[in-house]
């Protein structure tokens, strides 16, 4: 360790700023992710197909060249890119496999992917999911996912795979779960009337994550070992208990109407795992990473950042 020089010194010498790449860097995640690194000391360029990034790219369109270029001087590229909400599995294939595909052709120095715990089958209610339990995705989505991570480990480039668990916080999508909770709640607010909340039937107990924690597991990840790591709180919590939580900070009268959904409609990405708690000490003991926010702070500021 060098020895401390007085601040403002002509012999003072600053660490070179290391420059994190965030695709999908506007997205929920991905600016959170982005946020993260900023704190940490990073610079930080966003790329995503959306105005309010800094590098505006649609990374399954554009020439591999661009692709290449926009990883110039990065220390680490971090992959949050791709949509599914409301995509059909062919859809999802471009958008979550090609795009990662790409990215893998344009050759990162180094890469956190984002996965999903939906990448393993589905596990019975008490058990943790660890690294070593079975890949056997029920859904599209959990495919799809579980396609792009093997395209990453199977490429040779240097790569940390994050399966991550639900996560919850400022600018959660309006089409998860808690996404539209929190938007039914707010129109209720505009209309001065109570909400009627029409869901289907509440029977998930699920490991959520303070997506700000995710951040931070992120940036843990682009110094650790090439690998794959869970990333999950430890402790599973009944969805309806999120819910219900989230109508309380919210302090909207609130009624909840749980009906089947028909067959043929897709709820969400995971509707198949009911049951869904991470072990989490890989992630304690490769990343030295561990959640430490509590998910009613979560709930309260999501709520409040719609507000
Ligand atoms: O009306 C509803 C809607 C959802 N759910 C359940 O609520 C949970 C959360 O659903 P949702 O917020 O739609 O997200 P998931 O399908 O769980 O997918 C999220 O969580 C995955 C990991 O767990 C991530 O990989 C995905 O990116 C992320 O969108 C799931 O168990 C759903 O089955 C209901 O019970 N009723």
């Amino acid at each position: 360790m060098s020895a401390k020089r007085p601040a403002g010194s002509r012999y003072e010498r600053r660490d070179p700023v290391k420059r994190a790449v965030i695709l999908g860097g506007t997205g929920f995640v991905g600016r959170h992710v982005s946020r993260a690194f900023t704190d940490a000391g990073w610079e930080t360029v966003t790329v995503g197909r959306s105005a309010a990034a800094d590098l505006r790219l649609d990374l399954v369109a554009a020439a591999l060249d661009t692709v290449a270029g926009a990883f110039a001087g990065a220390e680490v590229v971090v992959n949050a890119a791709g949509s599914y909400w409301g995509l059909g599995e062919e859809q999802m294939r471009v958008s979550l496999v090609t795009l990662t595909e790409r990215v893998l052709a344009a050759r990162p120095p180094r890469l956190v992917q984002l996965g999903t715990v939906l990448e393993y089958g589905p596990l019975p209610p008490g058990r943790c999911v660890t690294e070593n339990d079975p890949i056997d995705p029920v859904g599209g989505y959990g495919r799809t996912k579980y396609a792009a991570t093997k395209a990453v480990l199977d490429s040779g480039v240097e790569a940390v795979v994050l399966r991550v668990t639900n996560s919850v916080g400022p600018g959660a999508h309006p089409s998860s779960l808690l996404g539209k909770v929190a938007y039914a709640l707010l129109e209720a607010v505009r209309a001065g009337r109570p909400a009627r909340l029409e869901l289907a039937p509440l029977r998930a107990v699920r490991d959520y994550l303070d997506v700000r924690d995710l951040a931070e597991a992120v940036v843990a990840a682009a110094g650790a070992a090439p690998g794959v790591v869970n990333i999950g709180t430890g402790r599973a919590v009944p969805i309806r208990s999120l819910v219900n939580g989230l109508i309380e900070v919210s302090g909207v009268a609130a009624e909840i109407v749980e009906r089947e959904p028909p067959a043929t409609s897709q709820v969400s990405p995971g509707a198949i795992a009911e049951w869904l708690q991470v072990d989490p000490s890989t992630a304690r003991d490769v990343l030295g990473w561990t959640a430490r926010r509590d998910l009613e702070q979560a709930l309260g500021d999501f709520w409040r950042s719609l507000n």
